[in-house]
């Protein structure tokens, strides 16, 4: 499990070592840390040309430390220190190793002739300007630098953060550094993770300063490949269909029939014992003739779903309609004893009564932004702006666990930790990979896991299989369909159980 800390967190731990340990010894290990991150970002330290961006703290204060220890190795290290004030040790570290320091020029900082020429030689600039002490829009002149770096060829470490990013939250409320690599010190901070400030990051490189034991539950958290295995349903020498769970599905109109097929088929690539299907004519037919593993039945609202057989839990909504057709549906599954999983349509007409997601067995909601925006009734700009957020407020609000759909997935519920997934791929923003990732989960939860693992070994599992469709065995990256995700499902799983 990766785990991931709030800022207030992470200092809190390091108050309670730092009360144990000489001054200077967390600083002197991060900045540590960092050179030799640096010295494996360059071709060859000697010679290279390395920016350091200064801000007035101790983010500043490691970068001057770790700039120095790249002087001492050759490198042409040189600080543009962004604040009046700078950590006296670090700075007269880097003096004394022979790096160079300044401060800004009068006017801003992109139409001076010196700056601009460092920041366009450099082999590599370090983002030293504001770390977990940030808070809030990077201000002038942080912001105008932060528009500088994000210019430079050169390769672009974030010290800690990349500034602008709120540490604790992936927030960014204005200009923001984006990084290459980040170097976090002590443990992941929950904002590395969580997009907008996860596509910032880079790759991240955390260097343990000894935080470990002073680190308390973590809010955020990340499967790792073997734990997501580890919860994987997988049928024993006594499992018969019915034992490995019937997922029924209710999916698709005489509109919409793809998302049917598509949600069926993630159920059975996944690996349900027996799906049952229930809609509509025309998506019933479309459903029998590409998967005919599944058994379908025609329904109409009015007669809910009490005639399609038992089932150990439901998927509600894609492609359904919005009508009040669908509402009563929806109505209808809701109203069972079983867990439902509800997504797409299913949410955009349970919105009109969200009180139906009160339930007493287990219900998981799969929206994207928009949808989780018409739920909570905020913009769906907002919902991705502040991810953690508003799957958070939704899961207390509604006593429900959510899975959040978009650039990063976040699945959460009450009284436990967020998960993040990290296995997606932009590839997968295209239209139907949401309904083969409804029937992924919905088989999960017939198969008798919780929600949250459920939705997270979903989310996991469907990740890999994009990332599978959209790199082939030549290499580089095409385009994928939904279907291709679908098919590609049992190849990610061997390769998740066999542990390559
Ligand atoms: N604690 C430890 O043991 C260890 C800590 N370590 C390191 O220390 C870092 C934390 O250092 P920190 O607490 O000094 O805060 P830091 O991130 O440098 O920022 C504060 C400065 O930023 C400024 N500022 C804030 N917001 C701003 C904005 N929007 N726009 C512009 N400016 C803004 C703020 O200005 P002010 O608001 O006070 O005027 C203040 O000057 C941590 O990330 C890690 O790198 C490691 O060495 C390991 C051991
Ligand atoms: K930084």
């Amino acid at each position: 499990m990766l785990n991931a800390y709030t800022s207030d967190e992470i200092r809190a731990a390091e108050r309670k070592l730092m009360a144990r340990l000489p001054e200077g010894t967390l600083m002197g290990r991060a900045a540590a840390g960092l050179a030799v991150a640096c010295a494996r970002a360059l071709p060859r330290v000697y010679g290279a040309r390395v920016l350091l961006l200064v801000g007035a703290g101790d983010n500043g204060g490691d970068t001057l430390y770790a700039g120095a220890l790249l002087a001492r190795r050759g490198a042409r290290v040189d600080a543009v220190l962004a604040a009046p004030r700078a950590h006296a040790g670090g700075l007269a570290a880097l003096r004394r190793a022979g790096g160079r320091a300044a401060g800004l020029p009068d006017g801003p900082p992109d139409a001076d002739p010196r700056l601009t020429g460092l920041v366009r030689r450099a082999d590599l600039i370090m983002d030293g300007l504001v770390g977990i002490g940030g808070s809030g829009a990077l201000r002038e002149p942080y912001a105008a630098l932060a528009r500088l770096a994000g210019g430079a060829p050169g390769v672009v470490v974030a010290v800690d953060v990349p500034s602008g990013v709120d540490a604790s939250t992936g927030e960014i409320a204005g200009e923001a550094v984006r990084a290459h690599l980040t170097v976090t010190f002590g443990a992941v901070k929950a904002g590395l993770l969580v997009d907008p400030g996860a596509s910032r990051a880079g790759t991240l490189l955390p260097v343990d300063i000894g935080l470990g034991p002073d680190l308390p539950e973590p809010g955020v958290v990340a499967l790792t490949g073997a734990e997501v295995a580890g919860l994987l349903p997988r049928p024993g020498a006594e499992s018969d269909k019915y034992r490995r769970g019937v997922v029924g599905v209710v999916a698709g109109s005489d509109r919409f029939t793809g998302a049917a097929v598509l949600a069926v088929g993630g159920a059975v690539r996944a690996g349900a014992g027996l799906v049952r299907f229930a809609g509509a004519a025309d998506p019933v037919r479309q459903v029998r003739a590409r998967w005919p593993e599944a058994v379908t039945k025609i329904i109409a609202p009015e007669e809910g779903v009490a005639e399609v057989g038992r089932v150990q839990a439901w998927v509600l909504g894609p492609g359904m309609g919005t009508g009040d057709g669908a509402l009563e549906l929806a109505r209808a599954v809701l109203a069972t004893d079983v867990p439902v999983l509800v997504d797409a349509d299913g949410l955009t007409v349970t919105a009109r009564e969200p009180g139906l997601l009160r339930r007493r067995a287990p219900t998981l909601i799969t929206p994207h932004a928009g949808e989780l925006g018409r739920l909570l009734d905020v913009p769906a700009g907002d919902v991705e702006a502040r991810r953690l957020h508003h799957a958070r407020r939704a899961a207390a609000e509604f006593g429900v666990t959510v899975l959040l759909k978009g650039s990063t997935t976040v699945v959460a519920e009450e009284g436990g930790p967020v998960r993040v997934n990290r296995t997606g791929t932009p590839w997968l923003a295209t239209g139907g990979t949401g309904d083969v990732l409804a029937g992924i989960a919905g088989a999960y939860l017939a198969a008798g896991l919780a929600c949250a693992d459920a939705a997270a070994c979903a989310a996991h599992v469907h990740g890999l299989a994009g990332r599978a469709a959209a790199t082939g065995p030549e290499g580089g990256e095409a385009p994928i369909a939904a279907m291709d995700v679908a098919e590609r499902l049992p190849a990610a799983v061997r390769a998740l159980t066999s542990g390559s």
